[in-house]
């Protein structure tokens, strides 16, 4: 890459978990983070949109961390750069903020470092960064994943097209993933668990058969998280029924919460969403569609000249 010359990482947001797939399953959301990378004499990050003013624009900023340890791992040093940085994605509400940007960092160091790195490379390294492979997953992948992590060890499996309509509920307050996951037993009963399994499994084999009536049951079966969560999310119940009603065949607690997504079927979300705007006006409702392409890095001519170089 020469001077003066941009590439553009895209990164989209996720829904995590769908009731019982938790810490397994993601399916990727068309809510971009976008990045605009230009060489630099030294790291910069400029923010374009008001809610990424909080974080830093040296290079202690989260991304840039990801994508210098990234490039350590590999034996390599990036040059430092001006980043442009924009998002669609809320922060901090359960729609994938987080694993967006380990994702941007992990393709930023990937490209500036010429790494090479496989996809199921990228995924190790973002799942061992995040905790799980879920939202990083489905942000790298695009469409639904299902994914198992052991350490940096990771199974993946991911399925598109996916073709149905999200519906997300987003409150104004902010719940973090961490103060989420206190909430949760740090053990179930064998019994217990296994019918757990048994549920996220039918889940999986009715959303790959488009068997969404029972997808929707199981979503609302789920022993793993949501039970202890309704705690902290008490909006999740009303906004169930209200969905249920209007047309959703399945609700869900988006990842750790407080965001709460309604599956419809094709052509239903926008309705859904109209109606659950005027019974709900306090949350920030939003029609959302799958994204099928995962993250991307887009380049000019001259600089993908370079690059292959
Ligand atoms: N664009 C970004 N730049 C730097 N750091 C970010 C960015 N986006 C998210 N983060 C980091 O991720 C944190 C939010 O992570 P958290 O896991 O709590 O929420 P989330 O990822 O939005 O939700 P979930 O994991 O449930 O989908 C922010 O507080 C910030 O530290
Ligand atoms: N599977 C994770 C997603 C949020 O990072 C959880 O539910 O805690």
């Amino acid at each position: 890459m020469m001077e003066g010359e941009m590439f553009i990482i895209r990164v989209p947001g996720s829904t995590a978990n769908l009731g019982p797939g938790f810490d397994s399953i993601g399916l990727a959301l068309n809510q971009y983070l976008t990045l605009e990378v230009e060489k630099a004499s030294h790291w910069k990050v400029e923010m374009l949109s008001e809610e990424l003013k909080v974080f830093p624009s040296d290079k202690t900023n989260y991304i840039i961390q990801v994508a210098l340890e990234t490039a350590k791992k590999y034996g390599c040093n990036l040059p430092p750069c001006l980043i442009k940085m924009k998002s669609e994605i809320p922060l901090t509400r359960g729609l994938g903020s987080s694993a967006a940007a380990i994702i941007a960092g992990i393709e930023l160091a990937d490209f500036l470092g010429h790494l090479n790195l496989s996809r199921e490379e990228k995924l190790s390294q973002a799942a061992s960064m995040e905790g799980h492979p879920d939202n990083v997953g489905a942000s790298l992948y695009g469409g639904l994943i299902i994914g198992k992590q052991d350490g940096e060890k990771v199974d993946v499996v991911s399925f598109q097209p996916i073709t149905f309509d999200v519906v997300a509920v987003i409150p104004h307050e902010e719940l973090e993933t961490k103060d989420s996951r206190n909430v949760l037993p740090k053990q179930l009963p064998f019994s217990e668990a296994v019918k757990a399994g048994a549920i996220s499994n039918v889940l999986v084999a009715a959303l790959l058969t488009g068997d969404y009536k029972l997808a929707g049951k199981m979503m609302k079966e789920d022993l793993y998280h949501q039970p202890y969560r309704t705690l902290l999310v008490p909006h999740l119940q009303e906004v169930e029924e209200l969905s249920l009603k209007e047309g959703a065949f399945g609700v869900a607690l988006s990842g750790a919460g407080p965001t709460v997504v309604c599956f419809a079927e094709k052509g239903k979300g926008q309705s859904l969403k109209n109606k659950l705007q005027l019974l709900m006006p306090q949350m920030d409702v939003r029609n959302l569609a799958i994204d099928q392409a995962g993250s991307k890095v887009m380049i000019s001519e001259r600089c993908q000249k370079y690059h292959s170089n």
